[in-house]
C-alpha cells in the first residue's frame, strides 16, 4: 500500500513496484526516470550522503534502500559526486519531502534521478523491506515504473536474477583511460576545491574509484595518476609511481583474475601498495586468502571497527557485501582490523612488506573521518620506500 502521509510528489501517471526475489512486491510512488532495473537490493543504514551513495561506483548493479525515512531534504549538487553522475541502479526510500532547502541545492533529488536517468520508488514500508533483506540476506529485485505494470513479470525478472557472486563488474565502471588528479578537498570557507602539489606520485587503479578517496591523497601531497582496472603491472610500473594504490569498486572481487594478476606482480616489485574495500579484498586474493559473500553486508556510516594492535575502537563508513575470510589468510599476512558488528576482517598487512588495506572507507564521503590516519600510513610507506632506495643508491 502507499503510505497516505507521504509527502513524495511522486511522478504524475507512473506507478512504481519493487518485486523481490523472495516473493515479496511493493507498491509505491515513482520518484525517478520511467523504467525497469534488475539487480540486488541491499539496505545502507546513513542517516545523510545520499548522493555521495547513489554515485558511489560501487553500488554498480545495486538498487539501495535507504533506511533514514526522509531523504532528499537537502536537495542535488554537482559537486558531491563520488563519480561522473548515479552509479547505483536504483533507490529506495520511505519519503521525499516536497520542499528541500539548502544554498548547496541546485536541483531536487527527483529531477537528479531523472536527469540521470535512474529509477526510484518511494512511500514504501523501508522497515520491512530491510527486515526482509536482514533475515534473507541481500535479494534479487525488480523496480518498475511505468504507467502500467505487469507484477508478474517483475517478479518474475526479480526471481531470475543471478546474484552478485561471480559478476566482474569493476571493468564495466572503470575508467576507459588513464587521467591525472590534483584537486583536494572541499572548503567550506572558499567553497572551492583546494589545489595541491604532490610530492609523490601514486598510480591509482580505478576498480570504481570514489572522488574523495583521490582528494584524501592529493590533500596529503599526492600527484595521482588513475588508470583503467585493466592495466598491467608493467605499464604501472613505467609511470614510475611511488605508492600503488587500489580502489574500491562493484561487484565480485574474484572474477577479477587481471587485477589479482598484476597485484601479485606488483607485490614482488616491492612498490608500497594500499587497498579500499574492493582494492583490499583484491590484496587479499592476490596473496592467496579467500573471499566469502556476506549475508547482507556492510552498508552504513557508523560501524565500529577495531584496530587490533592498539584496541582502538574506529567508527567507519561501509559499504561491501564480499569479505576477505580471516581464516584463509596464509602466513606472512596478519589481520590489522575487525567489525566490532560482527567480528569480520576489516583490515590486513603484510609483514614486514609495504602493503596493506582497509575494508572501509577511510574516506568517508558520506560518513565519520576517524580512521582518515590510514592515509597518512600511506605516506609514511612511501616515504620509507623513497629514503631505503635513496640509501641504496648512495
Ligand atoms: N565498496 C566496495 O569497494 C565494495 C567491494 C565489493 N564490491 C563488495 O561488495 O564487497
Amino acid at each position: 500500500m502507499v503510505f497516505p502521509f507521504c509527502l513524495s510528489g511522486g511522478r504524475v501517471g507512473l506507478k512504481a513496484v519493487l518485486a523481490l526475489a523472495d516473493g515479496s512486491v511493493f507498491h509505491g510512488v515513482a520518484i525517478g526516470a520511467a523504467g525497469e532495473t534488475v539487480g540486488e537490493v541491499v539496505f545502507n543504514t546513513a542517516m545523510t550522503g545520499y548522493q555521495e551513495i547513489l554515485t558511489d561506483p560501487s553500488y554498480a548493479g545495486q538498487l539501495v534502500t535507504l533506511t533514514f525515512p526522509h531523504i532528499g531534504n537537502t536537495g542535488c549538487n554537482a559537486t558531491d559526486e563520488e563519480a561522473d553522475g548515479i552509479k547505483a541502479a536504483a533507490l529506495i526510500v520511505r519519503d521525499v519531502p516536497r520542499r528541500l532547502s539548502n544554498w548547496r541545492s541546485e536541483l531536487s533529488l527527483s529531477e537528479y534521478l531523472e536527469q540521470n536517468n535512474v529509477v526510484g520508488i518511494a512511500g514504501i514500508d523501508t522497515r520491512r523491506l530491510t527486515r526482509i533483506l536482514r533475515e534473507k540476506g541481500a535479494q534479487g529485485g525488480c523496480l518498475v515504473c511505468a504507467e502500467t505494470i505487469d507484477e508478474a513479470d517483475a517478479l518474475a525478472k526479480a526471481k531470475a536474477f543471478g546474484g552478485m557472486a561471480g559478476q566482474d563488474l569493476a571493468r564495466e565502471v572503470t575508467t576507459n583511460a588513464a587521467y591525472t588528479w590534483e584537486e583536494g578537498s572541499w572548503d567550506l570557507d572558499d567553497c572551492a576545491f583546494a589545489t595541491t602539489s604532490g610530492d609523490f606520485h601514486v598510480v591509482a587503479y580505478d576498480f570504481g574509484i570514489k572522488r574523495n578517496i583521490l582528494r584524501m591523497l592529493a590533500d596529503r601531497g599526492c600527484r595521482v595518476t588513475v588508470v583503467p582496472a585493466q592495466t598491467p603491472a608493467s605499464q604501472v610500473m613505467a609511470l614510475e609511481p611511488d605508492g600503488v594504490f587500489l580502489s574500491n569498486g562493484p561487484g565480485d572481487p574474484e572474477p577479477c583474475d587481471y587485477a589479482i594478476t598484476a597485484i601479485r606482480d606488483l607485490l614482488d616489485r616491492g612498490v608500497p601498495l594500499f587497498g579500499i574495500c574492493l582494492g583490499h579484498q583484491l590484496l587479499g586474493l592476490a596473496v592467496g586468502a579467500k573471499t566469502v559473500k556476506m549475508k547482507f553486508g556492510h552498508h552504513g556510516a557508523n560501524h565500529p571497527v577495531q584496530d587490533l594492535d592498539d584496541g582502538r575502537v574506529y567508527i567507519t563508513s561501509q559499504n561491501h557485501g564480499f569479505a576477505v575470510d580471516e581464516d584463509s589468510l596464509p602466513d606472512g599476512v596478519r589481520a590489522t582490523h575487525r567489525s566490532l558488528f560482527d567480528g569480520s576482517l576489516q583490515g590486513i598487512e603484510l609483514i614486514g612488506r609495504p602493503a596493506y588495506s582497509f575494508q572501509g572507507h577511510p574516506e568517508a564521503s558520506p560518513g565519520p573521518h576517524d580512521i582518515q590516519p590510514l592515509f597518512d600510513r600511506f605516506i609514511t610507506a612511501m616515504e620509507a620506500a623513497t629514503a631505503r632506495i635513496e640509501s641504496a643508491g648512495a
